[in-house]
């Protein structure tokens, strides 16, 4: 049969086509709605569930690190922007890492929208970070920071289990503290720390986690000895899993009633497992086989209250390293952390406090100001009084009568230039020329949209 053509079957061809590449790709017009926005960008963003013709403008508004959305850029300047690094934490809090190349599309010599190809490399980012597979400086449960019921409990299950020789499942999102607690078991066993291995089944995949698990010297070899942490097993493929779940189960026989085996199995799982088996991600038996010993590691908005405590640990940890003097943070900032859900955990709140120590000169408080722009744009500036900018608050209103598309377009243009001018400091030049408008232009629109008066604590604009 020949495949029948026409302008719709093309589309539908190149769309399923972009589909299997590895590469994420987005689309937008020329007023930066997204058009497109393939199976591979929708992982990268943990985007799967979401109906994205609802999120069109939070896709547009998707900042990063210190940097504008480059796709925008490009629709302002009509100029490709070439292998450009952007980390952030997606949806599902995982950190994730992409080079990004951005290029106008021309449609008889006219700007018609951009592009972005986005190529995923935060598996190398992770590599990078953490090079080899044995940890020294590990953390023992002297020094777990936060006195929150739930920290507690979770001290209390860590040091009975590790009075036990069972295999030990943890459960946590990412980026919570689970290899943490794995560390502190470890030694809490009196194992030396040279014996700590970690296999990230995240990073490491297919044939060569086959070799780190079975193959000589591996974790189930035989002749390992020491704690193997094998770390997020819903991204193990679901056979090696099969074979994990057999070979664990002679294991569990063999060492059921030995004093001091050679192997201490510590298992990680980042999700839900129950989601995870119905999704085909986790397999039953394996789950049912290593949760003997369970134990949960509460997520960060589970215990906001050792929030400043954190802080104050990170605070301290950098200020060795970079050899800064900071002393605390503002009542504001903490109350705003306070406000988050934090996704990433633990983790997403060390990065935060990096970055903005980073920003600081010889200031020794870290405020607002202090934050990485694109954190702040989740907030309004506590001290200018303004309510903050949610952008579900105008998208998604329950109860309310869906409004005509003009009405629509209104919010949404009074909603992006409050955040535009939010992320340029309140700055008319800098949030002009972002816009790709005039400053005579700014200045109607915010008459128009009855802005003229917001301003950043105490400056008119
Ligand atoms: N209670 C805590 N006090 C201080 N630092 C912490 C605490 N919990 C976690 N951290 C730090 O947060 C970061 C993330 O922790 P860890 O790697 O143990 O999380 P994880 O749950 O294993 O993450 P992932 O699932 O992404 O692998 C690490 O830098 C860790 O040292």
């Amino acid at each position: 049969m020949t495949l029948p053509t026409g302008n719709k079957v093309n589309i539908q061809i190149v769309a399923q086509l972009l589909d299997r590449i590895q590469e994420g790709i987005h689309v937008v017009d020329i007023n930066g709605h997204t058009l497109f926005y393939n199976e591979k960008m929708r992982n990268l963003e943990a985007t799967e569930d979401m109906d994205l013709l609802d999120k069109r403008l939070l896709d547009v508004f998707r900042f990063h690190p210190d940097e504008n959305s480059t796709l925008l850029q490009v629709l302002a300047t009509k100029q490709p922007i070439i292998n450009v690094k952007q980390t952030y934490f997606n949806a599902n809090g995982i950190e994730i890492t992409t080079l990004n190349d951005s290029y106008p599309i021309i449609v008889e010599g006219e700007i018609v929208g951009a592009v972005e190809i986005a190529r995923d490399v935060s598996t190398k980012e992770q590599i990078m970070k953490s090079p080899g597979k044995t940890v020294h400086a590990l953390s023992s449960f002297d020094h777990w920071t936060g006195t929150s019921p739930l920290i507690r409990d979770m001290i209390f299950e860590g040091k009975k289990a590790s009075k036990t020789n069972s295999m030990i499942l943890l459960i946590g999102e990412p980026g919570c503290g689970k290899e943490r607690l794995a560390q502190s078991i470890h030694l809490e066993r009196r194992l030396s720390s040279d014996t700590f291995h970690a296999i990230d089944c995240r990073s490491i995949q297919g044939e060569r986690l086959h070799e780190e698990i079975f193959a000589g010297g591996g974790f189930l070899s035989g002749e390992a000895n020491g704690t193997w942490f094998l770390d997020h097993l819903e991204y193990m493929d679901i056979p090696i899993q099969k074979r994990l779940t057999k070979e664990l189960m002679e294991w569990k026989k063999k060492h059921r009633n030995v004093p001091h085996p050679l192997l201490y199995p510590i298992l990680t799982v980042s999700k839900d497992p129950i989601d995870a088996i119905q999704s085909g991600r986790l397999d039953k038996e394996l789950y049912y086989m290593m949760s003997d010993v369970t134990i949960f590691v509460p997520s960060l908005r589970q215990r906001k209250k050792d929030i400043p405590a954190i802080c104050h640990y990170f605070i301290n940890n950098f200020n060795e390293r970079f050899q800064t003097k900071i002393e605390e943070v503002s009542h504001e900032v903490i109350s705003l952390f306070t406000q988050y859900e934090w996704p990433g955990n633990v983790r997403e709140l060390e990065h935060v406090i990096e970055a903005s120590m980073f920003s600081m000169g010889h200031e020794n408080i870290l405020t607002f100001t202090h934050l990485p722009h694109y954190f702040r744009l989740k907030f309004s500036d506590p001290m200018s009084g303004a309510p903050p900018l949610d952008g579900s608050a105008f998208m998604v209103r329950k109860g309310k009568a869906s409004q005509t598309l003009d009405a629509f377009l209104k919010e949404a243009e009074s909603y992006y230039i409050q955040k535009s001018l939010q992320y340029h400091d309140y700055n008319i030049t800098k949030t002009a020329d972002a816009l790709g408008m005039s400053r005579q232009n700014l200045q109607y629109r915010l008459k128009k949209n009855n802005l003229s008066k917001i301003k950043r604590s105490g400056t008119p604009i």
